[in-house]
């Protein structure tokens, strides 16, 4: 099954201080979704924003907003995130005993489900979510930090996921050290949805188009 590719840069990579002309220059450039990502410094050893920042970028278009949850418990945070605006709410099937009931609760508000796994948990992990799952994230860092590098180990259990979700319209995400050189390992792999922080914010705002022009292509070319 050929899903389609869609480029989804994190604004963790972003200057802070000015996240409103950040996210606006990123839609400008081409993404095809927002990826934001939450942090609660337990989950994972990090900080960075709650839902008052996503429903702040809400009003600058209609983009899809690709929210990752890194936090635990997550339950009773996923109403302020769907109010706040997500299309997809994502949540780690580490973070808690119940990920079957975090993924219906998702559902219930009426937003797509993901399921997300670290490096260290199998492909196996997310099986029994599938028929609850709208998009799998397969971790290619350990999550807490941006600019790390891309695990080459990873694309096997991208290929595991692949199989296992076969022809379910099931997006297939991956995130962590994903850039042109990448991005096409992937999507050999099977992943269709392509998360990118430092790759595209890397530079200045007028290499974010190109930044996001190069992934898909490698993408495309990873396809071949
Ligand atoms: O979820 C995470 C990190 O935990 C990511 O979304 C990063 O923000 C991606 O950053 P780069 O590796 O692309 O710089
Ligand atoms: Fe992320």
């Amino acid at each position: 099954m050929l899903r389609p590719i869609a480029i989804a840069p994190s604004i963790l990579a972003a200057d802070g201080g000015d996240l409103s002309a950040e996210t606006q220059a990123a839609i400008e450039a081409g993404a095809d979704r927002i990826h934001l990502d939450i942090m609660d410094g337990h989950f994972v050893p990090n900080l960075s924003f709650g839902p008052a920042v996503v429903a702040a970028l809400r009003p600058l278009g209609d983009i899809h907003f690709d929210t990752h949850l890194m936090i635990a418990p997550c339950d009773p945070f996923l109403e302020a995130f769907a109010e706040a605006g997500s299309d997809t709410i994502t949540v780690h099937a580490e973070a808690g005993a119940h990920l079957h009931r975090s993924l219906q609760a998702i559902r219930a508000l009426g937003k797509r489900a993901g399921v997300a796994i670290n490096p260290a948990t199998p492909a196996v992990a997310v099986e029994h979510v599938l028929d609850l799952a709208d998009l799998v994230l397969c971790m290619t860092v350990n999550p807490g930090f941006g600019g790390q590098r891309f695990i080459a180990g990873m694309t096997d259990k991208i290929a595991a996921l692949c199989a296992m979700i076969g022809d379910r319209p099931i997006d297939i995400e991956v995130d962590g050290g994903i850039s042109q050189e990448t991005a096409g390992l992937a999507a050999a792999a099977g992943a269709n949805v392509f998360v990118a922080g430092s790759s595209v914010f890397g530079g200045a705002r007028d290499t974010y188009a190109g930044a996001i022009a190069g992934i898909r292509q490698a993408a495309e070319k990873g396809r071949d």
